[in-house]
């Protein structure tokens, strides 16, 4: 279930806006991005998210204006984060075309240790950082906050879907709180750090190699409904003080390339007093999805609940779509309501926040997943058949349910950990072996 806290924190609102914040008053210029010395002596620093030149409507870069620049830090040395972060998928590995499900990922013992960055675990990844193609799934597992410590992700975007207890991202651009039910989307390239006040925590992280997440397009559906851009919320600036004023050492870790790098920084690298521009963390609250389903008959294509989308180069076919399940309305006539039996070219990574999916009431339980990749054939498991094949058609309210699915045109590749070390559920094609041949058993 969601979490009951209200998040009391201030933000701006919008998705990929010009958003204009200050700590301080005044701390922004006016007029110019860069005058020969900006308000309070600050440093101002460009951070593109996209090619100069991409265009207007894909175009993402932010104005921070800082204590010190981010050329300031130590040198950077080998870094041997978590172990089980894996970037790209390893062609090596022979993946079986089976489905797969994993159980609930259980929290290690010794979580109290473990924080966000070295709680990273990839259950499968497609495509290749460095061709900024594919994606990656995560499950994270850890109980520690990060204090002094920074990450910062060269290789891609993040896409946060936290399961159990919240989680406190403190950016270079401002803190997000995100409970359950939320998911937050971290630009690459922005310095972060991840705080647990619930404790033991778990959840799923998408990182992204390709084009940065956006809203989906519309088409007849209008102007209106799905995510709606202004439910977003962006953080507001906020250094960070601390006892020594902001001058006490951090150590920086960095993702480049699939390899992690540390470097001592003397200060904090959340020194940003303003910032402006349309490249920031973003948070939402999925309870604010404006759900689109049948109203007639028939069940519609999932693509109804595409939250955010990561385009590829071939219009309509994603790098990563990320689509949601969450309570909904049943009305559908003369319909078998849960997802049809199918095979796809996509391929469908999926995990449960909360409550039950009803093409699986049984085996697929929040905190575990599922692939089904390209052309892998699945659909409702017996029980499900049977129950949406004799129920009663009067509207019915799925509630208390948030399942969530990465899709992806690139084949994910299972990683070594999902195969041998998490909880790989072998009985999984089971669920579906009772489906008898009814075919003229009944009148
Ligand atoms: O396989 C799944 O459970 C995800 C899914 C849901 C749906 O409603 C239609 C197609 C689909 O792949
Ligand atoms: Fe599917």
């Amino acid at each position: 279930m969601s979490s009951s806290h209200t998040d009391e924190r201030q933000y701006q609102s919008g998705f990929g806006n010009e958003y204009a914040t200050e700590a301080v008053a005044g701390a922004l210029p006016r007029g110019r991005n860069s005058p020969q010395r900006a308000p309070f002596d600050l440093y101002p620093e460009l951070i593109s998210g996209t090619a100069f030149t991409a265009p207007r409507h894909e175009n993402r870069r932010s104005w921070l204006y800082r204590r010190r620049p981010s050329v300031v830090a130590g040198r950077y040395q080998p870094y041997r984060a978590g172990g089980h972060w894996q970037t790209g998928g390893d062609r090596a590995m022979a993946v079986s075309p089976e489905p797969l499900r994993w159980h609930p990922m259980a929290l290690p013992a010794d979580v109290a240790d473990i924080d966000f960055i070295d709680g990273i675990h990839t259950l499968a990844a497609n495509g290749d950082a460095d061709a900024q193609a594919g994606v990656a799934a995560h499950v994270y597992l850890a109980g520690r906050s990060m204090e002094r410590r920074a990450f910062v992700n060269a290789d891609g975007e993040m896409l946060f879907v936290p399961q159990q207890g919240r989680v406190v991202i403190t950016s270079e651009m401002g803190v997000l709180e995100v409970k359950p039910g939320e998911i937050a989307l971290v630009p690459r390239g922005v310095v972060f750090k991840v705080a647990l006040p619930d404790g033991a925590s778990r959840g799923y992280l998408c990182e992204n190699y390709g084009a940065h997440f956006r809203l989906p397009e519309l088409g007849p559906i209008g102007s209106n409904g799905l995510a709606n851009a202004r439910d977003f919320q962006a953080p507001v600036a906020a250094y960070e003080h601390d006892d020594q004023g902001g001058n006490a050492a951090y150590e920086l870790v960095k993702k480049f390339g699939g390899r992690f790098w540390s470097a001592p920084t003397s200060h904090s690298p959340f020194n940003v007093v303003a910032w402006h521009g349309n490249l920031s963390p973003v948070k939402y609250d999925t309870v604010n999805f404006m759900t689109i389903g049948s109203i007639s008959f028939d069940h519609p294509d999932p693509s109804i609940f595409t939250v955010l989308t990561s385009p590829s180069d071939t219009p309509g076919t994603a790098n990563c779509d990320f689509v949601i399940f969450p309570p909904r309305w049943l009305v559908m006539e003369n319909t078998f309501r849960p997802p049809w039996y199918h095979r796809n070219i996509m391929s469908e990574f999926m995990g449960l926040v909360y409550g039950e999916y009803d093409a699986k009431p049984g085996g697929f339980k929040p905190g575990g997943a599922s692939l089904h990749n390209a052309m892998v054939p699945h659909g409702p498991d017996e029980e499900a058949f049977d129950k949406a094949s004799h129920a009663d058609l009067k509207p019915q309210k799925l509630d208390n349910t948030l399942a969530f699915m990465f899709e992806s045109r690139y084949r994910f590749i299972p990683t070594e950990y999902a195969m041998n070390t998490a909880p790989l559920d072998a009985d999984y094609a089971d669920c579906w072996a009772g489906l008898k041949d009814q075919f003229g058993t009944k009148p």
